[in-house]
């Protein structure tokens, strides 16, 4: 994968995704993707709200921009999050490998959180185990991590945003799946897609006007 970051520069690509990165807070979410963006780490407070980046990048021929949501991983945002899920063709989730409770809560809420939320159907996601040059203090093993995507039919890799190992893999992993869907490559789906959620038990009317959306 070959790229460049921009902040809403260049407009010319064949695919615009949006890519959601959500998970507990601590895990790990900004780093990856400012280690994805701007090929370097530094340490970084807490999220404040929703933060979103664009990069173009090159991906089988195709010119595509990413615009990569990151939010803090606590549930602050209550009525925000179904505009944050609203659109998105790719999600990545996120745990630490040393916190077992943030892979506990990838099942018990962020999985649950996609599938009441997420617009798109075949929306790909991946399954990501950070922090792994902690080794040491790996509380999660990675065959617990490879069931867990099993379950939820995704993808699994495991990567360190500090040393960034398997960090491009991640988005590459990622934007390969979603470009061999076709219902993801299709213009509008979007609206089609939230008359048949705000038909599910559940459903939240999405929070108009919020500050990101
Ligand atoms: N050792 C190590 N530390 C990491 C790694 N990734 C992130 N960290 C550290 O973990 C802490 C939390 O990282 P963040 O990127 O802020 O985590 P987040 O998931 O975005 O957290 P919120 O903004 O609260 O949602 C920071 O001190 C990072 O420097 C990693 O791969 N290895």
């Amino acid at each position: 994968m070959t790229g460049s970051s921009s902040k809403g520069g260049n407009n010319s690509y064949d695919y615009s995704f949006k890519i959601l990165l959500i998970g507990d807070s601590g895990v790990g979410k900004s780093s990856i993707l400012l280690s994805f963006i701007s090929n370097s780490v530094h340490d970084l407070s807490p999220t404040v709200g929703v933060d979103f980046k664009i990069k173009m990048v090159n991906v089988g021929g195709k010119r595509l921009k990413l615009t990569i949501w990151d939010t803090a991983g606590q549930e602050r945002f209550g009525t925000l999050m179904s505009s944050y899920y609203r659109g998105a063709h790719g999600i990545i989730l996120v745990y630490d490998v040393t916190r077992r409770e943030t892979f506990t809560n990838l099942s018990d809420i962020w999985a649950k959180e996609v599938e009441l939320y997420s617009t798109n159907q075949d929306c790909i996601k991946v399954l990501i185990g950070n922090k792994v040059d902690k080794d040491s203090e790996r509380a999660v093993s990675r065959e617990e991590g490879m069931a867990l995507a099993e379950e939820h039919k995704c993808s699994f890799l495991e990567c360190s945003a500090k040393t960034r190992e398997n960090v491009l893999q991640c988005f590459k992993e990622l934007i390969v799946k979603i470009l061999e869907v076709p219902s993801l490559l299709e213009k509008g789906p979007v609206i089609i897609k939230q008359q048949i959620l705000k038909q599910k038990p559940g459903y939240q009317a999405p929070h108009n006007g919020g500050c990101c959306s």
